[in-house]
């Protein structure tokens, strides 16, 4: 399947409110430490081109979104996305998510984590290169507060299948994949991701659930 060209925001558009690296980031991540204020902290791994922080972050301004995409490419043209809507309660950050979780985030003060349409990595012997794995899976269950959330979207069969075998051996505390639903769009960027809407123009299925920590 083809994949879209990605743009870079025009030269003019300040991203400084909105892009930032790893390291101008503090120490510690949290709503205090990177938004100035106690709301929820939802973050999302691997970005791409931003449609679901954007649209997340205007339907819930109660609380903040963080994005983490390890492409600077994309992760640029996400924040140039952010920096368009004007949004106060969100940014990207361009890296590797994994040791900012394994690092920077502390247990159970995360309102949520959405991992949409990663990677696939379809060679068993690329396998272990697969964003949700089984160190991931532990440091999110970890940093996802009680009563929190999980949301996992794929269109890979394979990889639906292992994540839910994994999270019910490795985070049981996660409880039990409750399926969600796939909205009819309304226009042509109605949908929850980019690749959301890439596999439902192709008509391939996709598999949609949350998790819900356990108290
Ligand atoms: C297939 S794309 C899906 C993008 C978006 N979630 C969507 O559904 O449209 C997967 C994205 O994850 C990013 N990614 C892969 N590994 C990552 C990592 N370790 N940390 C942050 N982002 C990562 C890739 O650069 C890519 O943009």
């Amino acid at each position: 399947m083809p994949r879209s060209p990605i743009r870079r925001p025009p030269a003019d558009l300040d991203l400084s409110a909105v892009l930032r690296t790893r390291d101008d980031l503090p120490i510690q991540i949290n709503s205090e430490s990177v938004f100035g204020n106690g709301q929820p902290l939802e973050v999302e791994v691997g970005s791409g081109k931003g449609l679901f922080l954007t649209n997340a972050s205007q339907s819930t301004p109660e609380h903040n979104f963080l994005g983490i995409e390890i492409q600077q490419k994309c992760a640029e043209h996400a924040a140039g996305r952010l920096a368009k809507a004007k949004v106060g309660n969100a940014i990207m950050v361009c890296g590797n998510a994994e040791p900012l979780f394994e690092e920077r985030i502390a247990v159970g003060t995360l309102e949520a984590v959405h991992v949409y349409f990663p990677d696939p990595w379809w060679k068993k012997r690329q396998r272990k290169r697969r964003v949700v794995n089984e160190t991931s899976i532990a440091n999110i269950a970890k940093a996802i507060r009680p009563g929190g959330r999980f949301h996992f979207w794929t269109d890979v069969l394979d990889y639906f299948e292992q994540t839910v075998e994994m999270i019910a051996q490795i985070a049981p505390e996660l409880g039990v994949p409750i399926p969600e639903e796939e909205t009819e769009a309304q226009h042509d960027l109605d949908y929850h991701t980019h690749f959301e809407r890439r596999s439902r123009k192709y008509r391939i299925p996709v598999y949609r659930v949350r998790y819900e920590k356990r108290g």
